[in-house]
Formats: structure tokens, sequence, C-alpha cells
């Protein structure tokens, strides 16, 4: 069984909005599902919904219509607020609706009122809609009341169904204080995490997860509701704390890690170092004065440059490295001396052809890798061609991850990203970006954000900003864009997720 945290489903919900499914429809279908299991509940029809100002009260409002419409049926809501304290604007619609239906409110403004309003007594089924996974912190009053009156209702035998969650639960296992007891929780879209749990089963009644009409893809590719599970920049942030990110490029190339440095920067790294050959260090440092240039040894990447790299790894919070270091014998076992000192890593290009299974497994358990391989590289990596269909390429990443403890960004027309359990898809980017250098971009970008977040989110959402960035550069440039406009349009998509 599919189960989600809250985070996940706020995200979802999020990429609803995005792809045009919006909040006020999925309110609907859950406050009908609600309606429907209280009509398949036999009872004298005395329903009383005790409604929080969020959108788990907002449910109760749509099926409190739903019910006042059927014969027989007798509905009461108690809003624990006034109106104008309503949180959202489609559960205060919904809630605007009771009015022109035979339905009885009443707005209370503290627990004394609710004792002495008597309709809990009076209720012979009360719905738990007080909070949902909204709830934050201790419970204060009214909601507190609420609880206990709900409770005492169903010590005297009278059914309580659950909206989404028994108010009180935490929606992602954590611990409680107190909480609803419900005969029935009825969930939505999927299985919540803090419902599965020993302690929260006294308290859940039997469990119903319901549809309400999400579509897929909101749940399937990677949407600005993933953007929004990224790490803020704190108001008392001091230098660092937004990611000190270590390139470890060039050599035949001096752009590529030129630009996957530029790209970390843009996407809100603090510090960033990149270190590369003495031979191009020179032509490196003049790309930018926001550059921080190690110079190495030599010409390419090779072993000696050990003696200054891990003291440079220590001092970052993440390693992008491959991008321009060419493959030379001596760059690949360079490479591979340089992986056990890492803790976090971004391999990409051509540091992937110095991967090989038994240094995975050295490195399993020490170091989170990403690799971030195209099609080709893929191949190698796996020792076999790059599957034909989609679903093929989907299987064969999410089992390369999980068999080498890896997250993979495997890039092309549609990005699939997995660590072996979870897989999203990302479809921004466009044909123009097969320009060269954005994959250099894109190691940056997600080295950027890897230094502050998971990894699979920070190559999920990297996978989506670099695409997003690419399509905002090709509606200025067309096909002629380069990977440079990719990197200036990061901070516009990263200004518009407001996560900068
Ligand atoms: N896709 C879906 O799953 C849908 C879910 N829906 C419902 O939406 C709620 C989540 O709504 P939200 O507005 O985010 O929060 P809540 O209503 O759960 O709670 C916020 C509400 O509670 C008050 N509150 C929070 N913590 C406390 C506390 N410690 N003490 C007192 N009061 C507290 C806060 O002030 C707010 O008023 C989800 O559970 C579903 O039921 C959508 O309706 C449909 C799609
Ligand atoms: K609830």
């Amino acid at each position: 069984m599919k189960y989600i945290s809250s985070l996940r489903m706020k995200a979802i919900d999020t990429n609803c909005s995005y792809l045009g499914l919006f909040p006020l429809q999925l309110m609907e279908n859950a406050g009908a599902a609600i309606a429907q299991s209280i009509k398949e509940k036999p009872g004298s029809g005395k329903v009383l919904f005790v409604a929080g100002r969020g959108n788990n009260g907002g449910d109760a409002f749509v099926a409190a219509r739903h019910l006042a419409g059927i014969p027989g049926y007798n509905v009461r809501v108690v809003l624990l607020g006034k109106d104008r304290d309503i949180g959202t604007e489609e559960a205060f619609h919904n809630f605007s609706l009771l009015r022109f239906s035979r339905v009885q409110t009443l707005e209370i403004r503290d627990s004394s009122q609710l004792a002495a309003c008597g309709w809990f007594s009076e209720a012979d089924m009360l719905v738990d809609a007080i909070f949902g996974t909204g709830i934050r912190g201790n419970i204060k009053e009214p909601e507190s009341t609420a609880i206990d009156l709900i409770n005492r209702e169903r010590k005297a035998g009278k059914p309580v169904i659950a909206v989404d969650i028994p108010s009180g639960l935490d929606p992602d296992g954590r611990g409680f204080e107190k909480a609803v007891y419900a005969d029935l929780t009825v969930t939505f879209h999927r299985m919540k995490t803090g419902l599965l749990n020993e302690q929260a089963k006294e308290h859940t009644g039997k469990i119903k997860v319901v549809e309400i009409g999400v579509c897929a893809d909101a749940e399937q590719y990677v949407g600005p509701g993933d953007l929004q599970i990224l790490q803020k920049r704190k108001p008392e942030a001091h230098k660092g704390n937004a990611g000190r990110v270590l390139i470890i490029g060039g050599g035949p190339y001096s752009g590529a890690p030129a630009l996957a440095a530029l790209a970390a920067l843009r996407a809100g790294a603090d510090l960033v170092t990149v270190a590369v050959p003495e031979s191009i260090a020179g032509i490196v440092a003049s790309y930018s004065p926001d550059l921080i240039v190690r110079k190495l040894s030599s010409s390419v990447l090779c072993p000696e440059d050990l003696a200054i790299l891990p003291d440079l790894i220590n001092s970052h919070d993440v390693v992008v490295m491959g991008m321009g270091l060419g493959r030379a014998a001596e760059t690949l076992e360079a490479v591979r001396n340089v992986l056990p000192f890492c803790r976090k890593v971004v391999l990409d290009a051509d540091a992937l052809s110095a991967l090989s299974g038994p240094l995975f497994e050295t490195l399993a358990g020490n170091c989170e890798i990403i690799v971030t391989p195209h099609s080709g590289e893929f191949a190698r990596l796996r020792g076999m061609e790059t599957p034909g269909t989609f679903e093929a390429r989907e299987k064969a990443v999410r089992e390369f991850s999980e068999e080498k403890g890896v997250v993979t960004l495997l890039k092309g027309k549609i990005d699939i990203i997995s660590d072996g359990k979870q897989t999203l898809l990302n479809r921004t980017g466009n044909p123009g970006m097969t320009v060269g250098g954005t994959g250099d971009v894109l190691a940056g970008l997600t080295g950027s954000l890897f230094s502050r977040n998971p990894a699979f989110l920070a190559a999920a959402c990297a996978a989506y900003i670099n695409g997003a960035a690419g399509d905002l550069a090709f509606e200025k440039e067309g096909n002629a864009l380069l990977a440079t406009d990719v990197i200036k349009k990061i901070s516009e998509i990263i200004k518009e997720a407001e996560i900068g």
C-alpha cells in the first residue's frame, strides 16, 4: 500500500493547482466522499460536524451541504471560530454556501460555549473535522475541548467519523498529546504515514482511503509543489548556511566547471569553489569574479592532487565532480581516490567513467551519491544498453539506484529521477537544451540544492528548475539558447517558487 507524508500530500495539492485542478474541486470531492460514508452508516440522521478553520473544516462544510439535501437528515455545523477566521478561500466559500442549505451553523469563540450549546449531546453521529494535516504544535482552545466533547459522546456509544485524520494525531506518525477516537477515518487520495502506527490504530477505527480526483501527473511529475519542500533560506542565515559547493572539473575543457559553478551560485549556494588543473585556472578565474578558483597540480586531474583535495572537500558541504575532466587513466584513478573523502557528491560526465560495481560498494554508507548520466553514460554505467521503451528505462533507473544505493537522474526528454524506492519524472525543458553545457548547469544546480536538501528531492527539483529555466531561455532565444542563458533564468524560477 502506498502511503505518503503530509509534506508530500501538500506538494501534490500544489501540483494539482499548477496543472489546473483547483483546491475547491478537490474539497468538493473530499466532502462528497465524507457525505457518502455518513450515508452508509445507519443512524437517526442527527449529524453534528465539528469544524476547524482550515481545509479539514472545509471538507465538512461540503459534506454538510451534501447531506442536508437528503430527506431525514438534520445537519448542524459547529465552527471553532468566527467565519472571518476561516483560513482559506475555498473553505470560506463552502462555509458561505451553508446559509443557502438546510444546515444550522454555530460560530463559537471560546470553549465554554461548546459544552453549553448542547449540540454534542443532541447529535446521534459526530464528524471530526477540527484539523487534519495542518495541525501544528500543542493543541490550543477551543480545539482541545472540542476533542474532549467528541470523545465524551463516543464513550456514550455514538459513531464518530474522522475527516482525513483523527484530529490531534500527527499526520507523519510523530508523538501527539491527545486525539479524537473515531470509528471510521476517511482519508483522501493516499494512506497517511501517521495513520499506520500502533498508537494511531486505537484512534482511527476503520480506515477508508477515498479518491478525490487527483490527476496522476501531480504525483508522478516534479512540480512547484515539490519545490515548496526545499529548505528555505532563514532570515538569520549567515555565510555558508545556504551551502558550500566544491566543483572538481576541467582539464581539456575550461568552460564546463565554470558553468557548473555559476549555476550552483544562481541556485543559491553561498560559496562555490572551483578546483581545476593549473593549466586552466587563470582562464576559469577570468570567467567571473564570483568564482573562487583553486588550482590543482597539472593539466589534468591526477593522483598528485590528493595532496590538497581532502582538505578542500572537508571545507565544503557537497562535491560536484566530472564536467570537463577528460577520461585520461590518471584522471579516472584520481576520481576513484577522491571519492572516499566525500560525504555528498554529484557525479557527472567524465567522472561516471570512473565508476564500477565494487567502487559503489566501498562508498555505500559513507557517501551519498547522485549520478546525472545521459542515456549513453547510463548504458555504460549499467554495462548494458539503456532500454528503449520509457517503462523499461524507468524500471532500469529504479533498479540501478536500488542496487547501487544512489540517486540517479537520467537526463532525457522526460528526466527520470529515482532513489530505488521513489521515482519522479520531469518534463520541463526543450530541444534547444541539447546545446553543450546544459548538463554542466544541471550538475551544478543539483549540487547546490543537495548542499542543503536530501539527495532525491535535490535531484528531482534540480531537473525541474534546470528545464524550466531552459524553457524561459527558449522563449527569448529559441533553439539558439546557450547554457549561459539557462543560468541567467535559474533565479527567476527560484523566485517564482518563492524558495530563494
Ligand atoms: N489533497 C488532499 O489531501 C486534500 C485535503 N484537504 C483537506 O485539507 C486538510 C489540510 O488543510 P489545512 O488548511 O492545511 O489544515 P487543517 O485544516 O488540517 O488545520 C489547520 C487548522 O487547524 C488549526 N490548528 C492547527 N494546529 C492547531 C493547534 N495545535 N491547536 C489549535 N488549532 C490548530 C489552524 O489554526 C487551522 O485553522 C486535510 O487534512 C484535508 O482534510 C482538502 O480539503 C481536499 C484535498
Ligand atoms: K480531522
